[in-house]
């Protein structure tokens, strides 16, 4: 085992989901858009083993899928002779990612293609790895899944072989004060990493700025596995943290952020990223007259929505603010009918805008929408039993909902062995 540490380190990453407030969709054509991260993380547990393989355990997928290291060298021995794009459908084959792939196969591809990218050169002293995702995060609901799961391979698999550093904020010996869900934690145990739960010298940790950045290209490269043309917003935040402006492939941090409580909202209608964009793709290419205001409309949204925000982070307390949360529910009514106008609604949808509508909350699909999760904002001093009332109401329906803050970190290191 000593040989093998020498090679990799053990880690151990989290990765958040996010909430598009304003823009999804528009943001593709070069729109500005709104995004924060949510509460809600993926965690990538990384241990080095002498196994002679790769194992990918997903337990949310029901998954465990082992490669030979043998297998994964002959693979990449293919790949270099070939152009890049040649190496990409040579490693699609090997997935079984064709035209319409499952969530599994693309799953694999996104480990497989980040794995051999960034660890081609340890190949020859590999021994084997084990990695465990798991994730808070439902998938194809919007909430950036395909994202935050990028990002913590992505992060993972740079932090275990030292291209990228740790900046170690605490030195704690109990790993539960990092409030890892029971699901990492049972997993730990049973893998008899009892050093990770009582290790002294077990921390947590940032990444520096280059290095995010690293971690934020190669996870956008993943995400052009799952998605084919994504704009990079969803990477981004999860990797950030925090709320950021997204226009063109570039962002900005917002600073002057209010604290939001959102009620978000599962419809478990289960739909797929990249056909919601390629929907919005054929209407805009059928009727580009027709969908080009709409897409600037929503931009407008967003710029509209940022001022609004940031006049809300500069009240004091006990400022009047329901004149803005009025403006903010406008935009977000608003929103999910130009939403619906591009193909992207979904009767679940509808339902949900509906029954907030009743109890005085807009609501508005986030991501990519065709089902998903749908927003509500939740005003300060918001009645609580009115809340409680469409909650039940919701759930009668099929659908999940809970309230969760928005911002919070980026990726981060939880422990490094
Ligand atoms: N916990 C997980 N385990 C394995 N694969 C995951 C997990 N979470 C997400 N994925 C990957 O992400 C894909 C789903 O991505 P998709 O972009 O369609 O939805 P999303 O990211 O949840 O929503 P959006 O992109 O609208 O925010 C799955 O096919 C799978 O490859
Ligand atoms: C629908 C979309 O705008 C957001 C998906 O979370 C696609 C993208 O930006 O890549
Ligand atoms: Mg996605």
């Amino acid at each position: 085992m000593a040989a093998v540490k020498e090679v990799l380190k053990s880690v151990l990453v989290s990765a958040p989901g996010k909430v598009i407030l304003h823009g999804e969709h528009a943001v593709v054509y070069g729109k500005t858009a709104i995004a924060t991260s949510v509460d809600l993380r993926c965690y990538l547990l990384l241990s080095p083993r002498a196994t002679g393989d790769v194992k990918l355990i997903l337990p949310d997928m029901q998954l465990t899928q082992t490669w030979p290291i043998s297998e994964l060298k002959k693979l990449l021995s293919q790949r270099i002779e070939g152009t890049d794009d040649d190496n990409l459908q040579i490693l699609k084959r090997f997935c079984n990612v064709g035209e319409n792939p499952s969530m599994k196969s693309l799953a694999c591809l996104v480990l497989l293609y980040l794995l051999t990218k960034i660890l081609h050169h340890k190949m020859a002293t590999l021994t084997g790895i084990d990695i465990l995702i798991y994730s808070q995060l439902p998938f194809g609901a919007g909430l950036g899944s395909s994202a935050a799961y990028s990002v913590c391979i992505a992060a993972g698999l740079l932090t275990c072989c030292g291209a990228i550093t740790v900046n170690k904020k605490e030195a704690n010996s109990d790993i539960k004060s990092h409030n890892l869900p029971e699901m990492m934690l049972e997993y730990i145990r049973e893998r008899g990493e009892g050093v990770l739960l009582t290790d002294a010298v077990s921390s947590w940790g940032e990444y520096a700025k280059e290095d995010l950045e690293l971690i934020n290209k190669l996870s956008y490269e993943a995400e052009t596995l799952v998605h084919g043309t994504p704009s990079g917003i969803d990477n981004s935040i999860s990797v950030f943290g925090g709320a950021i402006k997204f226009k063109n492939g570039a962002f900005k941090q917002i600073d002057k952020m209010p604290s939001l409580t959102i009620l978000l909202v599962y419809t478990k209608v289960l739909r797929n990223t990249k056909k919601m964009v390629a929907r919005v793709r054929d209407l805009h290419d059928k009727y580009p007259s027709v969908i080009s205001p709409l897409l600037t409309s929503i931009e407008e949204i967003v710029l509209k929505s940022e001022t609004v925000l940031a006049k809300l982070a500069s009240l004091s307390e006990g400022e009047p603010n329901n004149e803005l949360y009025s403006t903010l529910q406008d935009l977000f009514t608003i929103n999910h009918h130009l939403l619906n106008s591009i193909g992207v609604g979904h009767a679940s949808l509808d339902k949900v805008h509906h029954m907030t509508s009743e109890i005085g909350l807009a609501s508005k699909l986030t991501g990519a929408g065709g089902g998903g999760c749908a927003i509500a904002l939740i005003p300060p001093g918001f009645s609580s039993s009115h809340l409680s009332e469409v909650k039940g109401r919701l759930e009668e329906s099929g659908f999940e909902s809970w309230e969760t803050s928005i911002g919070g970190n980026g990726v981060r290191a939880h422990w490094i062995h």
